[in-house]
């Protein structure tokens, strides 16, 4: 498994080596002792799934204390664009983001510890999306900013308008957010 650090501390690119034979290919997609090596020791308590048709984009979302989450995203089918904003206040980095590209084919995985806001878009149809979360889903918590903020500028790589959800689309700005974190 190959380790890639980025600008931002604390995010963590994971690709596994991916073995192929006549059968198909296998790969591990978690390993507690890798993650903790790397630095990223976490108890998870959630995994997710979501499917998605090309264009569709989620985020920005992130939960606040006491129910803040690391996530570890990787794609089970398809490509998605995946971004991390870091909302760390005492983080030299702070309101900068991560693009990574995560695709099926190359497994990679990206580590995202809490203090971020993530969001992705779907770069294929049938885009399936897997994440482990460090805390379980608190409604009541949940907190996000708009993904096409002028602020944040984000590359989402496109001149078509995404698919966004309803909750998405009423997301505030960056300027005057108050990070949680
Ligand atoms: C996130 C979540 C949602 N839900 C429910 C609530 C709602 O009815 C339905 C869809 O929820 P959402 O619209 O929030 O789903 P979605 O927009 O896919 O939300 C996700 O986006 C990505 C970018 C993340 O980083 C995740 O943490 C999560 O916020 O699923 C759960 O039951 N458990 C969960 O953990």
């Amino acid at each position: 498994m190959e380790v890639k650090k980025f600008p931002i501390a604390g995010l963590i690119e994971f690709v596994p080596r991916v073995f192929a034979d006549d059968r198909g290919v296998f790969f591990e997609t978690f390993s507690a002792r890798l993650m903790a090596q790397a630095g990223a020791e976490i108890e998870w308590v959630q995994d997710n799934q979501s499917n998605s048709k090309k264009g569709v984009l989620r985020g920005l979302h992130f939960q606040c204390p006491p129910h803040a989450q690391a996530k570890l995203v990787r794609v089970g089918q398809g490509r998605a664009l995946d971004v991390a904003v870091d909302l760390r206040p005492a983080s030299p980095t702070y309101g900068q983001h991560q693009l990574v590209e995560l695709t099926a084919a190359s497994a990679n995985m990206l580590y995202i510890p809490a203090g971020f806001a993530h969001g992705f878009m779907a770069l294929e149809d049938n885009t399936v999306f897997l994440y482990k979360c460090s805390d379980y889903y608190a409604p009541a918590t949940e907190g996000g900013l708009r993904w096409d903020d002028a602020d944040l500028n984000i590359n989402w790589g496109t001149e078509v308008q995404p698919l966004v959800s309803g909750k998405d689309n009423e997301l505030p700005n960056f300027r005057g957010f108050v990070s949680p974190f």
